[in-house]
């Protein structure tokens, strides 16, 4: 049976594309509003496929400001619009300051329940006793000379924005990725919609949709075909490059050295830290496209048959990685760790390794046609390499 948790999202999109077709029909809606309210219903599915809370809660907020405007009839004041769209502002960096989860789980629901509160209570506090406050000026600054002039007299919505595109900013620092930096994206297009006014709301909107879904499509990109641990392609990219090569091209295929008895003496964290530093110098120094092959092995497909060029980039790489000095963060947990394993367990912090690489370089020709073919011949190159006392490249001859 399928589970519940798969059918809701198909189910709520297809509702959500109902009321668009019925507004449509009925109230003759015009085509940028339905444009921007599916590509938002799009980057809501798809962040709760891809368990990608960020942009789906994003997606959320943005969808709610459309219903509201054009489904409920919600029309604010030139003073309340602003207000509302810092607060949008502030709700998506602080989002965007989480880490991704399941918008189904226990707490992605909890979050959307707080977020559905806020707006409800805050909405209820504007129309009865703090009306006021939209339209209150303040002078933080007031009494210092130069940043007094530069601030002038705030509103509450000022603040609120200035807030959001600081935490925005704050969030990319933190999480350092794609979506982190796309919210700030969409951050900086509220910003436009709030200084610009009504006019600039459905363009900005729209824009900010097609960022999600954007972002949306590269997180499943990524998980397709990006290594979670290195960060650089996986084997299913590295299967779909060879569609692109043409027929002159080399394969060089990367093993690091005697990896089991670094994972053995300093634990599996130091040996994830070592693949993480090798494929980043392969990927870096390799002379062409780079990827994570399985386990401790990389590839690097190189454009063009020149070999003897081919070789000179594998050969500095191997001398970047030997010569890089390895610092232990924090010593794991050795395989073998005998006695006490927690007395082991922080040790090293600070210390510093080296690891090497052996590499087996072959390039397409009469011998070797296929990918496959010119893969065998580097794995059989490598094999050599090992033989001859590792850390060196070797060429298929
Ligand atoms: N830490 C860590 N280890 C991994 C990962 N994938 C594979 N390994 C380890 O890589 C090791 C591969 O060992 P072997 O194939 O025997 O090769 P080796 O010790 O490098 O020896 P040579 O290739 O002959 O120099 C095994 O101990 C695997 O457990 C990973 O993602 N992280």
């Amino acid at each position: 049976m399928i589970p519940l948790r798969h059918i809701w999202p198909p189910v709520l999109l297809f509702f959500v594309v109902v009321a668009q077709w019925q507004q449509w029909l009925s109230l003759d809606l015009p085509l940028s509003t339905l444009l921007a309210g599916g590509l938002a219903a799009s980057a809501f599915a798809l962040g709760i496929f891809f368990k990608a809370s960020r942009i789906a809660t994003a997606a959320l907020l943005l969808l709610l400001l459309l219903s509201g405007l054009s489904y409920w009839g919600w029309s604010p004041s030139e003073a309340e619009l602003p207000f509302w769209l810092a607060l949008g502002a502030l709700n998506v960096a602080l989002v965007a300051l989480t880490r991704d989860r399941s918008l189904l789980s226990f707490s992605g629901l909890t979050l959307v329940l707080l977020l559905a509160a806020q707006a409800a209570g805050i909405h209820y506090l504007l129309g009865g006793c703090c009306g006021d406050l939209l339209a209150a000026r303040w002078s933080p600054a007031a009494g210092l000379p130069v940043v007094g002039t530069l601030l002038g007299d705030t509103r509450l919505s000022d603040l609120l924005l200035w807030s959001a595109l600081a935490s925005a900013v704050l969030a990319t620092l933190w999480h350092r990725d794609q979506v982190s930096i796309g919210l700030l994206g969409a951050n900086a297009l509220l910003a436009v919609a709030y200084f610009g006014g009504g006019q600039t709301l459905l363009l900005v909107t729209t824009a900010i949709s097609l960022l999600l879904v954007l972002l949306a499509l590269r997180t499943a990109y990524d998980l397709a075909f990006r290594d979670e641990l290195t960060g650089i392609p996986s084997r299913r990219a590295y299967s779909r490059y060879l569609l692109t090569l043409g027929r002159n091209y080399s394969i060089a295929v990367v093993d690091i050295d005697h990896f089991k008895k670094l994972n053995d003496r300093h634990g599996h964290q130091v040996g994830d830290q070592a693949l993480r530093m090798v494929a980043s110098r392969i990927a870096r120094y390799g002379g062409g496209r780079a990827f994570r092959y399985g386990g401790e092995e990389f590839v690097v497909v190189m454009r063009g048959g020149d070999p003897q060029r081919a070789e000179r980039a594998l050969e500095r790489m191997r001398e970047k990685i030997a010569a890089y000095p390895m610092k232990i963060r924090a010593m794991g947990r050795p395989k073998k760790a005998g006695g006490n394993a927690r007395k082991s367990r922080g040790q090293g912090g600070g210390r510093k390794i080296r690891a090497t690489v052996s590499v087996g370089l072959a390039s397409s020709g009469p011998k070797a046609r296929s990918p496959d073919q010119v893969l065998e011949a580097a794995d059989r190159a490598l094999y050599r390499a090992k033989r001859a006392g590792r850390n060196r490249v070797c060429t298929a001859s």
